[in-house]
């Protein structure tokens, strides 16, 4: 079975867009737990420009699902998560300034840094999630730094199944399956949506957990446009 935590972000960046509080984070985050999700997925950014710090704070008294914090590991984003104590850490090396998570980590090049890390996050009951590319050698370097699980960065994967390359699942497979022969659990997640979900779970043993953001917002606007625009005609009759 394979978990889906929904990542609201996106949801915040429209809330940010006018200053005030409409649409109500919380009360989404509440609703998509309802609706049957199984997690929830948050990714400060140092510049607060969607999620902002005490967002983080305010969803733990509420969130009754599995609650991932995404991040890079500054000092300001490791003493949020020890203040929050979420039920998971995923750990992504995105610089201060990048538009989105464009890289997985060198696990080989940081093993003392995400060493340090980790053990400080585990030590604190919080279980520790590396975001990785689909790489042999990094995901035995994940394994090394005693990380939990691998966030396996599903970009090229999504590029390459909307061009219809199948073959683009393949690093993918490889790396899940390099992982589940280290003990490591596997979660997934960037870009990935309603049409390429299937297929890429399909070929990915033990897929513990996808975070979807962009993609699940996005349809959940087509998904809900007509109705609303109707809605919006019948009042207007
Ligand atoms: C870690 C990751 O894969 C990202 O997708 C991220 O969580 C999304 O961040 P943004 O919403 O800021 O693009
Ligand atoms: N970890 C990936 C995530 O949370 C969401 O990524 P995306 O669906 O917004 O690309």
């Amino acid at each position: 079975m394979t978990k889906l935590s929904v990542n609201i972000n996106k949801i915040a960046t429209l809330r940010n867009s006018r200053g005030g509080n409409v649409p109500n984070l919380l009360k989404v985050a509440k609703d998509i737990e309802n609706f049957g999700a199984e997690g929830i997925t948050i990714h400060p950014r140092p510049d607060e420009r969607h999620i902002r710090y005490q967002d983080a704070i305010d969803l733990k008294e509420i969130v009754t699902t599995e609650y991932n914090i995404e991040g890079n590991p500054i000092q300001k984003f490791i003493d949020l998560v020890l203040k929050t104590n979420p039920t998971q850490v995923t750990l992504v090396p995105d610089a201060v300034d990048a538009l989105t998570s464009n890289a997985g980590w060198d696990t080989i090049k940081n093993e003392s840094f995400l060493k340090e890390v980790i053990s400080t996050f585990k030590n604190n009951g919080i279980r520790t999630s590396i975001f990785v590319d689909p790489v042999p050698s990094m995901v035995e370097g994940a394994a090394k730094v005693g990380a939990d699980r691998i966030e396996l960065y599903t970009e090229s994967y999504a590029e390459d199944f909307a061009k219809n390359n199948l073959k683009g699942i393949k690093p993918f497979t490889d790396a899940a399956i390099l992982a589940n022969k280290l003990e490591l659990g596997i979660n997934a997640g960037h870009d990935l949506s309603l049409d390429n979900i299937k297929y890429f779970k399909e070929n990915i043993p033990n897929l513990l957990e996808v975070s979807i953001g962009h993609a699940l917002i996005s349809e959940s606007l087509y998904l809900g446009l007509e109705n609303v625009v109707n809605m919006y005609l019948n009042k207007l009759k």
